[in-house]
């Protein structure tokens, strides 16, 4: 869990080192000592006992409401200029005394049948007594663990091992030279996990998965470049570029505990670079904190390297995640209700780049379940010094990706072309614009007629973004695509994360497009992000002004049950629901009833991972 001190804090050291100590045996004991058999559909015990931990302290929602309850009025928390140096306490109970706390001896001794599969406490299955980790089985039973990698094993023969520069709770990073070849001599860095430690399958699974990810994605330019993996009897080690410039957790301490806003532009714009770079590729980080960004050399302009993909994911396309994994600090309120994706990772940069803007942590309180509170209720202070001092369009970015309604938040690839930031570089392709091109042909003539009037009254801030992705998908000189300039633009990006992940899936349900070609103002209303539009406070304007365009063009007499498959809305719902969306003297299409066109009615998933 990462932990930031800010201006006026004065820390030797020493005591640093030991607050970030305790911090980060409290993050990975939530990581590899986690104890589910099947990390993709189960529930670690880690992650069960961290939200478990949050839900009964906040005890303001529960583990089957997939929205957030929202207090009635949101109060600010306030700004800490860290002097307080202890850390929140750890999540990481051990498991089996807190099984003999809630289910007594008997029961925590005894493998649960019922607990095996998919169908698990992942299921949003809450027992009686409460919820029984998913993973409780498994590790109580003595069930040998496979821990054979498939890695060479000639580490000693390639490598010449030097001093330590770094450790995590379950490995350290030590100096390292290539001994043979081309490369001899050439200095790098080995993550040396150890295998004693790895003590359930899913933390088996996490070093392979963790391995398999940096090699997939390895090559940009803000990765940590990934050489090589091998094993022995006792570890597993992991070969990469050596980043000598050292975290930006302590870049922001040597700082003062803040950056300037063109310094911290530059560190975010990185961050955004490779993020949208792994959320194209279906790769979710889930642990995004300064304490993960390490310099490739100690210059004052070294380039910003991500590390420890520890707890990374890979996300098939409309998959929600349920695992509560991260850092307390960074983590995004639909994380805590265990059912979230990408913008999670978005959110944690938005943490990030408030931190280095003010030196404060967003979101802060004594407790872990405090924190959680905080996450979830509260809005960041804008109010306290430094920000009156921000500029305008810095506090509009931080605003955007820290925004609690996921659907609201700004994208990777969105965020680098906001105004502050500015990017002058390629902008990346955006996997939204796939997934809302796809809602959209899926969609009735009714909704799209909706979305093209709602495309007509888009500002030009809007259709820059919009523009750069047309862009992307290289249109032919007619300016027109296909399904065809859909594939190939993500063809150009694929890595092999992305049969992990599946991303080319997204593309069969956009098939209707082989027979057809879409200009750029079909594109805008293809690509358009209504609940984005719906968070900026010219919303009311522009949906206005579609309403008048829609009246013109795609307004026609509606039945109630047309209107009821429109909505998503089961024929058994009552007429009375649809009252106001159906204007009474002439059976058209009311404004209430337009908004809820563009919006949907239907509410977001919940639960365990499961498919939208
Ligand atoms: N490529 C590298 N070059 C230099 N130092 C590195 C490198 N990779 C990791 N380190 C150092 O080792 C530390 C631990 O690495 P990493 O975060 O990958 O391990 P971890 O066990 O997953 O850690 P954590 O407990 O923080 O999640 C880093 O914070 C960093 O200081
Ligand atoms: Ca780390």
């Amino acid at each position: 869990m990462g932990q930031c001190y800010g201006k006026g804090i004065e820390l030797d050291d020493d005591t640093f080192k030991r607050e970030k100590e305790k911090e980060e045996v409290s993050s990975k004991a939530s990581k590899r000592n986690s104890s589910s058999y099947d990390h993709h559909h189960n529930s670690s015990s880690k992650d069960y006992y961290y939200s478990h931990e949050s839900y009964n302290n906040s005890n303001w929602s529960s583990h089957t409401s997939p929205l957030p309850r929202y207090a009635s009025s949101t109060p600010s928390t306030p700004l800490r200029l860290f002097k307080r140096p202890f850390p929140p306490p750890s999540p990481a109970r051990h498991i089996q005394s807190s099984l003999v706390k809630r289910h007594g001896r008997a029961a925590a001794g005894a493998p649960n049948p019922n607990q095996g599969g998919a169908g698990g406490v992942a299921a949003g299955g809450a027992t009686a007594g409460g919820f029984i980790p998913q993973s409780s089985s498994v590790e109580l039973c003595e069930k040998p663990l496979d821990k054979h990698f498939g890695y060479p094993k000639n580490f000693s023969a390639k490598y010449e091992l030097g001093h330590e520069v770094g450790r995590g709770h379950f490995g350290h990073t030590c100096f390292a030279r290539i001994r043979k070849g081309d490369l001899k001599g050439q200095p790098i860095a080995v993550k040396i996990i150890s295998k004693a430690k790895m003590t359930t399958a899913i933390a088996i699974e996490d070093v392979r998965r963790e391995v398999k990810i940096l090699r997939a994605l390895t090559g940009h330019e803000n990765l940590v470049h990934y050489y090589d993996a091998c094993e022995d009897n006792l570890n597993v080690y992991i070969v990469m570029e050596l980043c000598e410039g050292g975290e930006l957790l302590d870049r922001i301490l040597s700082r003062g505990g803040r950056y300037s806003e063109e310094d911290a532009k530059v560190v975010v714009q990185q961050i955004l670079s490779i993020v949208s770079f792994c959320h194209l590729q279906g790769v979710v980080h889930r642990d995004l904190k300064p304490e993960n960004f390490l310099f490739s050399t100690k210059d004052e302009h070294a380039q910003l390297k991500a590390i420890d993909f520890g707890l990374s994911d890979f996300v098939k396309p409309d998959e929600r995640l349920n695992d509560i994994v991260g850092s307390a600090y960074y983590v995004a309120p639909e994380v805590l209700h265990r059912s979230y994706s990408m913008e999670a990772d978005i959110w944690s940069i938005g943490v990030i780049t408030y931190i280095l803007l003010c030196g404060s942590r967003p979101f802060w309180a004594r407790t872990e379940s405090g924190i959680f509170r905080a996450v979830l209720r509260a809005d960041p202070s804008f109010e306290e010094l430094p920000w009156p001092s921000v500029s305008t369009q810095a506090k509009d970015f931080v605003k955007r990706l820290l925004n609690k309604d996921l659907r609201r938040r700004m994208t990777a690839s969105q965020a680098l072309m906001h105004p502050w930031i500015g990017t002058n570089e390629k902008v990346p392709l955006d996997i939204l614009v796939y997934r809302l091109v796809r809602n959209y042909l899926r969609s009735s003539s009714m909704k799209r007629a909706a979305l093209k009037a709602l495309s007509k009254t888009l500002m030009e801030e809007d259709l820059v973004y919009l523009r750069a992705q047309f862009l992307l998908l290289e249109p032919n000189k007619n300016g027109r695509v296909t399904f065809e300039n859909f594939r190939t633009a993500l063809l150009k990006n694929a890595t092999e994360a992305m049969k992990e992940s599946r991303v080319f899936e997204i593309l069969s349900s956009m098939d209707s497009l082989s027979f057809k070609k879409m200009d750029f103002p079909e594109f805008c209303a293809a690509a358009i992000s209504v609940h984005q539009l719906e968070g900026t406070d010219r919303w009311e304007d522009h949906v206005r002004t579609a309403y008048a365009f829609f009246e013109k063009d795609g307004n026609h007499v509606i039945s109630i049950e047309e209107l009821a498959r429109e909505m998503g809305l089961a024929p058994s719902v009552p007429a009375a629901v649809f009252q106001d969306w159906v204007r009474h003297s002439d059976g058209r299409l009311s404004f209430v009833g337009f908004s809820k066109l563009l919006h949907g009615v239907t509410s977001r998933p919940s639960g365990r991972r499961h498919h939208q």
